[in-house]
């Protein structure tokens, strides 16, 4: 088929799932990845990410919704759709006494693999994610970096359409991050993958991910490509590092004052930091400045950045992504919202 008209490897349709205690992890979410790409789940803790991918691994059912994974219904064929789909979870799923050959040999004869043709995998796998030499050793002497390729290698064994990563680098140093990295842009782009990738980095998936989804309490609040969300920002990123917290209430009457002297937009204050959007970044600090001296708000630093996916995601969530696990809520300050 050509690209492009191939059915979607996940798709979703208004998942919401309410756990016992009244949480409300998800709310109504849609999800279309196209075949052979890396989508990105993007949201802070608690944002519903995992809830979404246990529904699409088949571990959970949702209240209401219906999705499929690589053509089959998650609800009404899930012992398919667990044939389909490697999973590897945030935390290891590798018996730790066992050797790193042993585990992938262990999840293929699960899979139904037996003899030569599963000692063949195993040994593929283990020189594909340079484990060949620590084959042989128990997975719990294996570093953080080692042990989730191991982790990457096992949920690959039975040859999976569709990989779900769950904060695939999540607790590892910067070297085995980029070496992870390249190896999920390799298994999409060379071997026709569709991953599934949740984090809450934002690096992460604007290197990797074709296109995004920014999840917000339980909900996408928007998606695309990392570059066209970025492109819908106009101009430059200006964040005002500001001495002592600002009362939310003297928030509309500050962008107000910032939009006519300085001409920023979407000024959004949030405690000590002050956003605000600019066509010319650099010309508009000096009036930005002036307009909180007049004011009485002591500013501490000024940046002035082009639009990262922060900025998308304060844009749509109204809040900064670090400051979202916590539940801190920013205050519009005026501006769109
Ligand atoms: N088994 C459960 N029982 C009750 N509440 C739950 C359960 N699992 C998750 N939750 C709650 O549902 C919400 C969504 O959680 P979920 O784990 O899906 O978020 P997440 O985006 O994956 O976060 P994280 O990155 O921390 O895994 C959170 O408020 C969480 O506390």
């Amino acid at each position: 088929m050509p690209v492009g008209t191939a059915a979607p490897a996940i798709e979703a349709r208004g998942l919401t799932k309410t756990y016992p205690g009244g949480v409300a992890a998800l709310d109504g979410l849609d999800l279309t990845v196209r075949a052979g790409t890396v989508f990105g789940l993007l949201g802070p803790n608690g944002a519903g990410k995992s809830t979404t991918v246990k529904i699409l691994t088949t571990l959970a059912r949702p209240d209401a919704g219906t999705a499929s994974v690589a053509g089959h219904d998650v609800l009404r064929r899930p012992e398919r759709v667990r044939r389909a789909i490697g999973v590897v979870a945030q935390r290891s799923g590798a018996d730790p006494t066992a050797t790193g050959r042993e585990n992938l040999l262990l999840q293929g004869r699960l899979y139904g693999l037996r003899g030569p043709a599963l000692a063949a995998r195993a040994d593929e796998l283990l020189a594909r994610f340079a484990l060949a030499d620590a084959a042989g050793r128990p997975a719990r002497t294996y570093s953080g970096g080692m042990l989730r390729r191991l982790d990457v290698a096992i949920g690959l064994v039975h040859r999976p359409e569709v990989l779900f990563l769950d904060e695939p680098t999540t607790g590892l140093d910067p070297e085995a991050r980029t070496a992870m990295w390249e190896e999920i842009d390799r298994l999409a782009g060379e071997e026709g993958l569709s991953i599934l990738l949740t984090t809450h980095y934002l690096d992460e998936a604007d290197r990797l991910a074709e296109r995004i989804a920014i999840v917000d309490r339980g909900r996408v609040v928007t998606t695309g490509t990392p570059d066209g969300l970025k492109g819908e920002l106009r101009g430059d990123a200006v964040h005002v590092e500001l001495r002592d917290p600002v009362d939310p209430a003297a928030g509309p009457s500050l962008a107000a004052a910032l939009g006519a002297s300085a001409g920023v937009r979407e000024t959004v204050l949030d405690g000590r930091r002050l956003s605000a959007r600019a066509d010319d970044g650099a010309a508009a600090v000096p009036a930005v400045l002036a307009v909180l001296a007049g004011a009485g708000v002591p500013v501490a630093a000024v940046t002035v950045a082009r639009p990262s996916l922060d900025d998308v995601y304060l844009r749509h969530a109204g809040r900064r992504f670090a400051d979202a696990d916590v539940d801190a809520r920013a205050v519009p300050a005026g501006g769109v919202r």
